[in-house]
């Protein structure tokens, strides 16, 4: 018998196959379908189609729909975490955002708009990219009640370079926008993966004065999962966190779908690791960004984005 206290969760699929039912997110409910006392403390997965601020290739407006396309075999159990990310709380699918591709401006203001009507609901906000820009209004919304915010930024790219084009809201720039705006706790945030060719040795010297970490992609080569958690820990100091994750921060060949790719990045098993190591510690938030499903071949990319999701849910759960 169905216990009627529990969270609604997501259908059952040995009744419902998993290529039929649902389009959320791992097939879960709606937002409108859950019991709204339940929504306090629980968990919203959010898409953000919007990629008006791409310097190169485009797409990523498609993500949402890619990752949850991609998210349909996540099943309830997370065995290395031992946690079921979808009972521990009450997790629902609100949707997509609707963004104005022309306007990227009134676009950042209804992504924080949309997130922050979510969080005065109790819910915790998975935004589902979209491309990067997106984090800095969602980092507007969290630190407009809670105080600046300490961020872990997986990524191939600092993503705290000037302008493109003269344009101050684009992918390449929402960090150092945040930083400007005095939304970060600049001594607790960190860069990991970064790699690739800049633009100049400033890009990295002004990264560092803005007051970033970084852990470079190679660092993976040298000390593995194991070290590169522990030196995030060490950054984080006790702190809550809000983890945002481009997919670019993963090898081309386990995320080709993605409009900015570099080679030399993480195996989905490093980032996953990565992510998993995080559990104990109090999540904000998290976004998983850049998702283009027209580079991508064999879901590669969307079913990483799904796990990686599904990794966050799950020490979200575990805290
Ligand atoms: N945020 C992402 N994915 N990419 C930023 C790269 C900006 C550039 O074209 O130099
Ligand atoms: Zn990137
Ligand atoms: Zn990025």
């Amino acid at each position: 018998m169905p216990d009627s206290d529990a969270p609604l969760g997501p259908v059952d699929a040995t009744s419902v196959p998993r290529f039929a039912g649902p389009a959320t997110f791992a097939r879960l409910p709606r937002l409108d379908e859950a019991d709204p006392a339940a929504l306090r403390d629980g968990i919203a997965i959010l898409g953000a189609p919007f990629d008006a601020g791409t310097s190169y290739r485009p797409g990523a407006r498609f993500g949402p729909g890619h990752i949850r396309g991609a998210s349909k075999l996540l099943r309830p159990f997370h065995p290395a975490l031992g946690v079921e990310p979808f009972a521990a709380q009450q997790v629902v699918d609100a949707g997509d955002l609707a963004l104005n591709p022309f306007d990227i401006p009134a676009a950042l203001t209804a992504v924080q708009t949309g997130v922050s009507a979510l969080r005065r609901m109790g819910l915790r906000v998975v935004t589902l990219g979209g491309d990067h820009t997106i984090a800095l209004p969602i980092l507007r919304s969290l630190a407009t009640d809670g105080g600046p915010v300490a961020v872990v930024h997986f990524d191939a790219h600092l993503d705290t370079w000037d302008t493109y084009f003269g344009a101050p809201f684009t992918h390449g720039t929402p960090f150092r926008r945040a930083a400007e705006e005095g939304l970060l706790d600049l001594n607790r945030c960190v860069h990991v993966g970064t790699r690739g060719p800049l633009y100049s040795d400033h890009d990295l010297s002004d990264d560092e004065t803005l007051g970033f970490q970084v852990i470079p992609a190679d660092r993976y080569e040298t000390g593995g999962v194991a070290e590169v958690a522990s030196a995030i820990s060490r950054r984080l100091g006790d702190r809550p966190v809000y983890v945002s994750v481009d997919v670019d921060v993963l090898d081309p060949a386990h995320a080709p779908g993605t409009g900015t790719p570099e080679a030399g990045g993480l195996t989905s098993r490093e980032l996953l690791g990565t992510v998993r190591a995080l559990a104990g510690r109090r999540l904000l938030g998290a976004d998983v960004v850049e998702v283009a499903p027209a580079y991508d071949h064999a879901e590669i990319t969307g079913i990483a984005a799904a796990h990686i999701v599904y990794e966050l849910l799950a020490v979200m759960s575990a805290a």
